[in-house]
């Protein structure tokens, strides 16, 4: 199993290209079944969640082509309607080939997600907002039956915002009969990006970026192309290990209006930001400041930036708090964190960073993705090496970290 091993203390210079966003390139291979055209994209994340979709998407019969980041795909032979759970157990986004394929085949057989570290992520609202449009849904062995002859255009609030529930929801009413209303939508920047691929692919959308998607649906859709957005997780979390090591680098291809609360946060922390049209500058020379937050839905700090952020706090002059409010359970570094000589305690939903002077290199183990990251920026910040286990989490969302993170200087090599 491979890790990655860090020795900490050096500062980083220089630039690095941030890649296409996973939560945007996962929803939008799956709009790739919506359509017998094809859909081409580019900007498409190298990233193990990727390569697990793609193979799902392959052995439902959707034909796919690869040149460096930009695929093209085509949903016309498509045979199969099932995501069996040795798929799905690895990555939860598989749920995202539920609406699709019902929209346009009438029937679908997806395994249910199950737990994660991160708390346990129902999937009831996917299901309440497709039976609100006819489907006929049951739930047998651990698979969730779906059938509809034609999905109908219907009113949904869920009782919560989701992220995948909205994308699903969304991608099922471009092919329902009349006219669907998504309230309570996400807004995330990934569920735009959906929707501006959905709209040239022939969807009829307004709202889009609103929290009232309005959805009138067409009888088919056909085939497009499309760049997928910048990772705007990924810039954050760059923009963290600049922040916690110290030095000079600037992101490119890249946007800042996307992550502007976490942008906020950082110059909060005592960093120097410039943005540009497609470029962010981070130059970092002091000791962080505390920043204390609180996770919610976008525009507001996001819940996949709060490990990153937590693992600057540790070496930050003065306590935070940082509030978690999207996950039940999504402190999972904390014990790992301290293992490195981090001074946290968790009161709840709320965790207590008290900074100290400085960290130290240990063995330590990923729990999550985003807790994998913020394992990689707090041993960048640590004296002597850290060893991060199980950096399979890592690869699941993150294209080359350790490739990126050393042309900029950092200490850092994979590991058998
Ligand atoms: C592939 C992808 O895009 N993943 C992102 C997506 O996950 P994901 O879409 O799974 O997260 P949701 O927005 O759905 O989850 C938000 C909250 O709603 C709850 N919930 C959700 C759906 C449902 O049917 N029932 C229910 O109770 C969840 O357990 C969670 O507490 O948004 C999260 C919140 O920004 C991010 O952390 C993930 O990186
Ligand atoms: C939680 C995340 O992803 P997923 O929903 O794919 O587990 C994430 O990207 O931080």
């Amino acid at each position: 199993m491979d890790k990655l091993l860090i020795t900490g203390g050096k500062r980083l210079s220089g630039d690095i290209t941030i890649s296409g966003a996973k939560n945007a390139a996962l929803p939008i291979l799956c709009a790739g079944l919506l359509t017998a055209d094809t859909v081409q994209l580019s900007n498409v994340p190298h990233l193990q969640d990727v390569n697990t979709m793609l193979k799902l998407l392959r052995q439902m019969g959707l034909r796919v082509e690869q040149d460096g980041d930009r695929y093209s795909l085509n949903g016309g032979a498509i045979d199969k309607c099932e995501a069996p759970y040795e798929m799905v157990k690895t990555m939860r986004a598989s749920i995202l080939v539920l609406g699709p394929l019902l929209a346009r085949f009438g029937e679908a057989k997806v395994s249910l997600p199950g737990g994660c570290a991160i708390g346990s992520r129902p999937v009831d609202q996917h299901i309440k907002g497709l039976q609100a449009m006819g489907a006929d849904i049951s739930i047998e062995a651990g698979y969730i039956h779906a059938k509809a002859r034609k999905l109908k255009g219907a009113r949904i609030v869920t009782d919560m915002i989701t992220v995948t529930g909205t994308e699903n929801l969304l991608m099922a009413a471009t092919l329902a009969e009349g006219e669907t209303v998504l309230e309570n939508a996400a807004r995330e920047p990934e569920v735009t990006d959906l929707a501006n691929l959905l709209v040239a692919m022939g969807a009829k959308i307004d709202g889009i970026g609103t929290d009232r998607l309005v959805v009138q649906g067409v009888d088919k859709l056909h085939g497009a192309s499309h760049t997928v957005i910048a990772d705007r997780i990924e810039t954050g979390t760059f923009l963290c290990a600049v922040a916690a090591a110290g030095g000079d680098v600037t992101l490119r291809n890249t946007r800042s209006d996307i992550l502007e609360v976490a942008i906020d946060k950082l110059r909060e922390a005592g960093a120097v930001i410039t943005t540009g049209p497609d470029s962010i500058r981070v130059q970092m020379s002091a000791r962080p400041k505390a920043v204390s937050f609180r996770t919610i839905e976008y525009p507001g700090f996001p819940t996949d930036m709060q490990a990153q952020f937590m693992a600057l706090d540790c070496i930050a002059e003065g306590s935070s708090r940082v509030t978690e409010t999207i996950f039940e359970n999504r402190f999972m570094h904390v014990q790992e964190l301290n293992r490195l000589g981090a001074s946290i305690e968790i009161d709840g939903h709320t965790a207590i960073v008290q900074g100290v002077d400085k960290l130290v290199g240990a063995p330590v183990m990923a729990t999550d993705l985003r807790a994998s990251a913020s394992l990689v920026i707090a041993a960048l910040a640590a004296q002597g090496q850290t060893l991060v286990d199980r950096i399979y989490h890592l690869d699941r969302g993150y294209d080359r970290m350790e490739v990126k993170l050393s042309a900029v200087g950092a200490n850092i090599e994979r590991v058998k």
